[in-house]
């Protein structure tokens, strides 16, 4: 169930987002790490098929993403940096018509949905308007729905920008925990560096490139340094400035 990223390069016109980018992500919880504008959403968008390939190719668990978009798309849950709800419609309303796209009867969606509700704190509000929600309670809305279709792969893409504390600890402590328990390949990506755990496997993309990759704790090691900020900075700031 791994996902095998080879030789990606992507342009914007004129502009490189991503340079001869390869890694490999095991089954279970793994970050990339990068500063705005370091190309994680477009990997994201290349994970996803919502960007053509421009040179490399992606596979998941031995598929190829441009041969099988469609079958590597049921797979997949994804949560991007917006919000993909109906404002207009209930948390149930938005949950169910997820469900009924991917053939999802309202009742089974109703019983995979409730102990993940229960679990970010939301099932009271189930039959709440979306749109009376505030800004963390929909992304965990969003968490539920990437979750009915029970896929192997989870992609999230900067899923706790913005939100409060105890919404941000929730959320990630609830995808940590799916890790675990469930055998699924996930991505992570974020720019807050207190996201991070010691054992966690971490990509560093910085101007396109991936210019670390290794469990957070190996890395620390490897480039003798003490904290993931410490890592970070030593790795992407010019060595004169540190
Ligand atoms: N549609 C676009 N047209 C032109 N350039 C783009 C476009 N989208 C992104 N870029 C550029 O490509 C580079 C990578 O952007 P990308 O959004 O993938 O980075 P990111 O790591 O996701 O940043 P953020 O954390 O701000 O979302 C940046 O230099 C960005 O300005």
């Amino acid at each position: 169930m791994s996902i095998v990223i080879n030789n990606i390069d992507f342009m914007y016109r004129n502009k490189r987002a991503l340079a001869d980018l390869s890694c490999t992500l095991a089954p279970g919880f793994n970050v990339l790490l990068g500063p705005n504008g370091a190309g994680k959403s477009t990997l994201l968008n290349l994970l996803t098929a919502q960007r053509p390939m421009q040179r490399g190719n992606i596979h998941f668990d031995g598929v190829d993403i441009q041969k099988t978009p469609r079958q590597i798309m049921q797979q997949l849950g994804v949560v991007f940096q917006q919000t993909t709800l109906d404002l207009d419609l209930s948390v149930f309303q938005n949950l169910t018509y997820f469900g009924a796209l991917h053939g999802i009867k309202a009742r089974v969606v109703l019983e995979r949905i409730t102990p993940v509700l229960t679990q970010l704190g939301l099932i009271e509000r189930l039959h709440d308007t979306v749109r009376d929600l505030n800004e963390g309670h929909r992304r965990r809305v969003e968490i539920a729905r990437c979750m009915i279709h029970q896929p192997r792969y989870l992609l999230l893409d900067e899923a706790t920008v913005g939100l409060d504390v105890d919404s941000r600890k929730l959320i990630i402590e609830h995808i940590r925990l799916l890790a675990q328990q469930q055998a699924m390949t996930i991505l992570w990506t974020t720019h807050l560096l207190d996201e991070v755990q010691e054992d966690d496997p971490l990509y560093i993309l910085n101007h396109g490139q991936l210019i670390a990759q290794g469990k957070c704790e190996a890395l620390l090691s490897e480039h003798q340094q003490d904290s993931v900020f410490d890592l970070y900075r030593w790795l992407t700031q010019p060595q004169g400035l540190v």
